[in-house]
């Protein structure tokens, strides 16, 4: 499991909090008005930011001063992280070895992790001779290929349409699956809640709650979720 503890991370006038367990396995939805601290609390997590105060735990280590390629913890953020003259397979294999010098049996990860996502026979492709969906599915197939056991998804799939949008959220949630890994996302949008999160973190002026079965909160919302939904 993931723990929070009693983190403060306080950035110009805005102090971000979060104090909460997130069970292992657990797909995250992290929700709450523009400017509450979401991408924040991922930064946190991720080692982009250090808290000024506090713990972060994972399975009981303690990771708070773990550098961010240190951590057990892949990324996928809206950009994609692309690189531009490289091809998908090219791009899928940094996550395995940022030198891209790969044995045969991870190059065959690689195109495993090709075809889950659906993008056999396009592995020699650059990110401009793909369409917007495709080249999140190549993001989503370096984060497979990466295993590791938390991911961390800050508006993925938001430049995409909406059809679009759910399938990739389904493929996310296959990742998760395979992967048994813990998933936070960062979402605007509740269609995308419903589809993916177990356990949602609601975030207003900074302060995470813990994490809540999204039907029961559903059913009992916060007055700011009630705002925020327009219920
Ligand atoms: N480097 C920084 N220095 C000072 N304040 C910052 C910094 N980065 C972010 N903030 C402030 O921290 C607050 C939280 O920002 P954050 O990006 O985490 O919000 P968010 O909930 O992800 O918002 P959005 O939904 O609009 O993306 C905002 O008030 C933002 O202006």
């Amino acid at each position: 499991m993931l723990e929070l503890q009693s983190i403060r991370l306080t950035q110009g006038d805005f102090t971000l909090s979060a104090d909460c367990v997130i069970p292992a396995g657990a797909r995250v939805a992290v929700i709450g008005p523009s400017g509450a601290g979401k991408s924040t609390l991922l930064s946190v997590i991720g080692g982009f930011e250090t808290p000024d105060a506090g713990r972060m735990l994972w399975d009981g280590v303690d990771l708070t001063q773990a550098l961010p390629h240190e951590r057990p913890i892949a990324h996928l953020f809206q950009d994609n992280n692309l690189f531009a003259h490289m091809s998908a397979a090219e791009n899928v294999g940094l996550g395995i070895r940022p030198n891209l010098r790969l044995t045969e049996a991870e190059k065959a990860r690689v195109t495993d992790a090709l075809a889950a996502v659906g993008l056999s026979g396009l592995e020699g492709r650059r990110p401009a001779e793909l369409s917007g969906g495709q080249q999140s599915r190549v993001a989503l197939a370096r984060v497979l290929v990466q295993e590791k056991p938390i991911i961390l998804l800050d508006e993925p799939f938001s430049a995409l349409g909406p059809a679009m949008r759910g399938e990739m959220i389904g493929l996310a949630k296959e990742v998760s699956e395979r992967l048994g890994a813990t998933m936070l996302m960062v979402t605007h949008d509740i269609a995308d809640v419903d589809r993916f999160a177990d356990l949602v973190i609601w975030i207003e002026d900074g302060q995470c709650q813990p994490p809540r079965d999204w039907g029961e909160m559903k059913a009992n919302p916060p007055q700011g979720l009630k705002s925020y939904i327009g219920t």
